[in-house]
């Protein structure tokens, strides 16, 4: 693959893989690479926003961090694909529950995203535009986490660009409309995708429940949702 510098990524030599993993933490992404990938080349280091490029079953897979938000993960999401060829973006997240079936350390898949961000103006459509997965992706993990005998709890995630919520009912609205869990980037990287023909797919660890008052700590949301990393890395290079 050809390589070259954008304002944020700058892999020198380093080759990126066609399939990228995608967590929010940059430091999840070390762990990756650490832990299961082999032959490992850092291809970005730029504001601290590690990428590498390694092995995993003998094939080539990149995972880099994309900070928190939709601005964030779209600007990385859009640079990927448009500027380094990437084809396949598999975001790795945490999420809060929202659905009474979830616990923490469950595993959601976004297979539609709602979302209360302004992102989708730019595209100036005629109407209401729904972010929706890769279904051959959706399909490859669901075949994999059957495999792995892993339970997927798959539906619509909202993404916000709020955390803290003023009204605290937000919330609530979203999942009195049966939206599973609550995250920050999906929606973003999803129509960043579909406008340039790429795949996505969200892929997340509940690390709280909104309602339940559960939690995980920040080393766990580093380095404990292995569960879903496990369940994605044989599919990213399949
Ligand atoms: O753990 P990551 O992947 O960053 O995902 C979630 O965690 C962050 C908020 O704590 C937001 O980025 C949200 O989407
Ligand atoms: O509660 C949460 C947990 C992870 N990510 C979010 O956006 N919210």
């Amino acid at each position: 693959m050809h390589v070259k510098n954008t304002p944020h990524i700058k892999p020198d030599n380093a080759p990126i893989a066609e399939t990228v993993l995608l967590p929010g933490d940059p430091l999840r992404a070390k762990f990756i690479a650490d832990n299961y990938l082999k032959n490992v080349q850092q291809f970005n280091g730029v504001r601290n926003m590690l990428g590498y490029t390694g092995e995993f079953n003998g094939k080539q897979v990149s995972v880099m961090g994309t900070g928190m938000g939709i601005p964030s993960a779209s600007l990385y999401a859009w640079e990927l694909i448009n500027v380094f060829g990437v084809k396949r973006l598999i975001r790795i997240g945490s999420c809060g529950g929202l659905s009474a079936n979830l616990d923490t350390f469950d595993i959601v898949i976004a297979a539609a995203t709602s979302t209360d961000s302004n992102f989708m103006r730019q595209y100036e459509l005629p109407g209401t535009f729904a972010p929706t997965a890769s279904w051959s992706l959706l399909n490859a993990v669901a075949k994999e986490a059957e495999k792995q005998n892993i339970k997927l709890h798959v539906g619509n995630v909202v993404s916000s660009d709020v955390f803290y919520h003023h009204n605290s009912e937000d919330n609530k609205k979203w999942a009195d409309m049966g939206v599973l869990a609550v995250e920050m980037e999906t929606a973003g990287i999803y129509a960043t995708a579909a406008a340039a023909g790429a795949e996505a797919l969200g892929v997340f660890t509940v690390s709280d429940h909104i309602f339940k008052g559960s939690d995980t700590t920040p080393e766990q949301r580093e380095t404990a949702f292995t569960e879903m990393m496990e369940l994605v890395l044989p599919v990213a290079v399949s």
